[in-house]
This record gives C-alpha cells, sequence and structure tokens, in this order.
C-alpha cells in the first residue's frame, strides 16, 4: 500500500500541533513547510525523535522548498498571522490573502492530486482564494470552521451537564466567525436533545460563548490563538479523507445552490471521504435559522468582496 503524504504548510502553532497528531496517530508521512528557515526542520527533527517511544512508523522532514511538497495527498495551510487580543479574524485579510496566494501558487502545482485544508483565517474567504488560485475542483478544498466550532459548543454542553464530553454531539453552521451559527436544535447528550436537559437562558449563554470561543483563547493567550483544539479539528478532517470514512462533519465548503446560496464558502455538514466533500447535506431549517446563516454567509461575502 502507498504511504499517505501530508503536507502541513506553516511550521506555526497550528501547523506543528497538526503535524504531532499526525504522526501519533499513524496517519502518514509528514512534510513541514516554512518560509522561516530552521523552524520546519528543527520542529520535524525533534517530533521524529519521538517514534521510538510513541511508535509511529511515520517520517516527518522539514523544508523550505516547495518541490519536496510533490505528490502530497493532502496539504494543510496554516501559513499566516495569527490575531491578538481586539482583532477580528477579518482584520488579517490583507496580510493573509498574499500569503495564501504566494503559498497556493508555489506548493499546489506540485501535488495536483491533492485535498487542500484551509486553516489560515479568515478561513471561508481564504478557503475561496484557494480555490480560485489552485484551481482544484471545489470538492477538493475545504476550510476549518465548524468541526472547530462545533467542538467547543460540545465541550461547554458537556461541561455545564458534568456528562461525558463523547456522549454530546452538537452542530455549529455558518462562517468561521461572531456570526456564526450553533443549532441547538440538532444537538443532543446521549441521544437526548439538549433543549430538554438545559434551560433557555443557559443555552443562550452557551451559544454565545461558542460564537466567541476564538476570541476567548485569544485573550487568554494574548499573543497569538488557539492551536490545540483546531489541530484536532483538522486531523479529524484529514483521518476521515485518509480513511475514506464517509463523515459526517461541519466544514467550510463551496455551495452551489445548497441553502439558497452560491458561489461562496460556507460551514455546512459534508460527508467527507477520499474525493474530499462527497456530500453537502441540506438541512430542513426553520425561518430564524435560515435567515441566521443568509447573514453569516452575507458577511464572508462581504469579506470576499475586498480579496
Ligand atoms: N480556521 C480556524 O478555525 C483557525 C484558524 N487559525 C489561523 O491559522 C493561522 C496560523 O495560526 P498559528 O499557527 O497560531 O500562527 P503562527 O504565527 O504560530 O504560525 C504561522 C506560521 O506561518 C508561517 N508563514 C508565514 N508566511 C508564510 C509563507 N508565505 N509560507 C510558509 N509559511 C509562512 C510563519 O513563518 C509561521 O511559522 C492564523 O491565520 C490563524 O488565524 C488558527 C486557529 C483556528
Ligand atoms: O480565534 C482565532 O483567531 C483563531 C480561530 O479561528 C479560532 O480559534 O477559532
Amino acid at each position: 500500500m502507498k504511504r499517505q503524504k501530508i503536507t502541513v504548510v506553516g511550521s506555526g502553532n497550528v501547523g506543528a500541533t497538526v503535524a504531532h497528531l499526525t504522526v501519533l496517530k499513524n496517519l502518514g508521512d509528514v512534510v513541514l513547510y516554512d518560509i522561516v528557515e530552521g523552524s520546519p526542520q528543527g520542529k520535524s527533527l525533534d517530533l521524529q525523535e519521538a517514534a521510538p517511544i510513541e511508535g509511529f512508523d511515520c517520517f516527518v522532514i522539514g523544508t523550505n522548498q516547495p518541490k519536496d511538497t510533490a505528490d502530497s495527498d493532502i496539504i494543510v495551510i496554516t501559513a499566516g498571522m495569527a490575531r491578538k487580543p481586539g482583532m477580528s479574524r477579518d482584520d488579517l485579510l490583507d496580510t493573509n490573502v498574499s500569503i495564501m496566494r504566494q503559498v497556493v501558487r508555489q506548493i499546489t502545482p506540485h501535488s495536483p492530486n491533492a485535498i487542500l485544508i484551509i486553516v489560515t483565517n479568515p478561513s471561508d474567504v481564504m478557503a475561496q482564494v484557494a480555490l480560485q488560485e489552485s484551481g482544484f475542483a471545489p470538492e477538493k478544498v475545504l476550510g476549518l470552521g465548524g468541526v472547530l466550532d462545533s467542538t467547543r459548543f460540545r465541550s461547554f454542553i458537556a461541561l455545564e451537564l458534568g456528562v461525558s464530553f463523547e456522549a454530546v454531539t452538537a452542530l455549529v453552521l455558518g462562517g468561521h466567525g461572531d456570526s456564526m451559527v450553533p443549532l441547538v436544535r440538532y444537538s443532543y447528550a446521549g441521544g437526548i436533545p439538549i433543549d430538554k436537559l438545559l434551560d433557555e437562558e443557559t443555552l443562550h449563554l452557551i451559544v454565545e460563548r461558542t460564537r466567541k470561543g476564538g476570541s476567548e483563547i485569544v485573550d487568554l493567550l494574548k499573543t497569538g490563538s488557539a492551536y490545540y483544539a483546531p489541530g484536532s479539528a483538522v486531523v479529524s478532517m484529514m483521518e476521515a479523507i485518509l480513511k475514506d470514512k464517509k463523515s459526517i462533519m461541519p466544514v467550510s465548503a463551496y455551495v452551489s445552490g445548497e441553502y439558497g446560496l452560491s458561489n461562496v464558502y460556507l460551514g455546512v455538514p459534508v460527508i467527507l471521504g477520499s474525493h474530499g466533500v462527497e456530500k453537502i447535506i441540506e438541512l430542513d431549517l426553520l425561518p430564524s435559522e435560515h435567515a441566521d446563516l443568509l447573514k453569516s454567509a452575507d458577511g464572508v461575502k462581504r469579506i470576499l468582496t475586498r480579496t
């Protein structure tokens, strides 16, 4: 069987965490790429040296050469600036859009069959930039958002109920920003709808905390943004693709008519497998939920016009 090859662009907090989790789960060989000399090389050697203890059989290399990423099955792009307190994700647009264009132009021609997972913020807009620059099919380009926002939502519900984290499933749709749409109606603990277990006011507080989940970490860290939960979210998406799991998860996908929306990346539930986004699932939304989704899409489209 061919060894799977995963390129992680950007060897900073999120990139290094993704690389670490990837090898711990034995998902494939990892190439860590960055423009800064020494950082990807040092981090990858450090990771490689954990192999005998952790029992993984993956090669990890660090590089500043795009050609070393050739023939990757998945390319995760985390290159770019992270926000600091007081900034929104959209404030990163101008800096990160030029980094995204440069990275996609340099890296993707070496791996024409790869699936791209875009992490760099604002991630819905960056996914669209990556789509344009790569010329890849839309189902092969997806963004991180919903899986991270949903794991935060799930964590807050589990903490409030004092139950197993695993027992909670929950869904967050929309753009990965303050107008994301946590769906209480599609969230369960042990199969029980959460509105049967928590009162309206508590649910409202949990929804608001989820919407501001990224900022909550930024305000605590002060020097950058979250990376452990984002790393886990990315690796769960990678695993779905590499193992052709047909997982149902909310990812930022290119919608073409679904939910009455077109030509925009937005968090929607999809079936994720070896072909990338294999199907977008259209849920029956209440008028208020649909209105929230449209509002969130408008926000993404507004930023898109500035690229
Ligand atoms: N979509 C999401 O849910 C999330 C998105 N993010 C975003 O991910 C990005 C990365 O965050 P961190 O890893 O915390 O930042 P970081 O500052 O720790 O790492 C960024 C890395 O990108 C590298 N880089 C910059 N320009 C590059 C280029 N042209 N080519 C290759 N590498 C380049 C830097 O040298 C640095 O190593 C940020 O934009 C952040 O907002 C972070 C968490 C979640
Ligand atoms: O908040 C940020 O800037 C990073 C991010 O997207 C998140 O943690 O949700």
